[in-house]
């Protein structure tokens, strides 16, 4: 009797612990919670996402990068709000990109969140000056009164080095240019997140450069958060964090930190790969080293004391 009571006790505990437990992601900005997004043409389905788990801190300034088809544009535009995931969660500050209804989605795409796109004609309306395309995101959500709105524009293209092409049209300022604009537009509303799909993908490597400064200042500046999808090698290795996507799903990431030398004083980035565990214990190991192990269908794992051993079958 005490016996059952006891474990009935405990049962109880633990259940009550569970709930307790802060949720996944409680604390991120940006929480992709087993995202699934399928696609379906002609009778023929395609998963673009397959459980992606993804946290993102508020402040981070981080890359996404994975090969062509890995699903990163698929990952964008939900957290864009331009296209909703099939199954799994996704909240990007406190906002719910499952149940959102028309208006909330609205109120999203216009102030919770900004975006520059690969196509810098995608970013600017083609008829209006830098300094109207920025004063435009301001005079749609009512924010602020003519002067405010003013002063604000100006200071953002300060910000991004183009003060000089504020009364130009898209079509009077290099390409470089424009996708400055495009991120001081994206910022007029004051956005949680920016974020930025192959931004530099059609400028040469000094203009790419400058573009990345100009989204370094937004977020040392302003505290924006910051997610860009790039090809771009030298802009993955100047964040922080890059996320590697693989098949639907995040499969790597990469942290770099600054260390100082004890002696010297000088300092160096150090960066480490780590692979992606998912939430079911799932483990991407890369296909470089399961191949040259032979590892196949099953592998043999062992619990050391302070890691997981990975052996080859030993099957015949
Ligand atoms: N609207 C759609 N209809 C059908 N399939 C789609 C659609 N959008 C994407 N896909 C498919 O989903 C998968 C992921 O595509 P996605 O565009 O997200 O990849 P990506 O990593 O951004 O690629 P890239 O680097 O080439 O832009 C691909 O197989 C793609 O063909």
């Amino acid at each position: 009797m005490t016996d059952t009571t006891t474990t009935l006790a405990e049962l109880e505990r633990r259940a009550t612990s569970r709930r307790e437990r802060p949720g996944y992601g409680h604390d991120a900005l940006i929480t992709c919670d087993r995202l699934v997004r399928v696609f379906s043409t002609d009778g023929v389905e395609v998963q673009a996402l397959q459980g992606l788990d993804l946290l993102v801190q508020d402040g981070d300034l981080m890359a996404l990068v994975g090969a062509s088809g890995s699903g990163k544009s698929t990952l964008m535009n939900i957290l864009a709000g331009l296209d909703t995931p099939t199954a799994g969660a996704a909240r990007v500050a406190g906002c719910d990109l499952l149940t959102m209804g028309a208006k909330e989605r609205l109120h999203y795409r216009r102030s919770v969140v900004g975006f520059i796109w690969q196509q810098t004609a995608r970013n600017l309306l083609p008829y209006l000056t830098s300094a109207q395309n920025v004063a435009l995101p301001m005079q749609l959500t009512g924010r602020g009164k003519n002067a405010a709105r003013t002063a604000r524009v100006d200071e953002l293209l300060a910000m991004m080095g183009v003060a000089d092409c504020r009364d130009r049209r898209p079509a009077q300022i290099s390409g470089g240019q424009q996708q400055r604009v495009a991120i001081a537009v994206a910022l007029a509303n004051q956005p949680s997140v920016l974020l930025a799909d192959e931004p530099t993908g059609e400028l040469d490597s000094a203009t790419a450069d400058q573009i990345f400064g100009a989204f370094r200042r937004a977020n040392e500046e302003l505290g924006t958060t910051i997610v860009i999808v790039t090809h771009d090698q030298s802009v993955a290795s100047e964040v922080r964090r890059t996320v590697a996507i693989r098949d639907g799903r995040t499969s790597t990431e990469v942290l770099r930190r600054t260390e100082v030398d004890a002696e010297t004083g000088q300092e160096s980035v150090v960066a480490r790969e780590y692979a992606m565990l998912d939430r079911a214990g799932r483990l991407q190991l890369p296909a470089e080293y399961t191949e040259s192990l032979g590892m196949r269908h099953r592998v043999v794992l062992e619990l050391e004391q302070d890691h997981i051993g990975v052996w080859p079958d030993d099957q015949p």
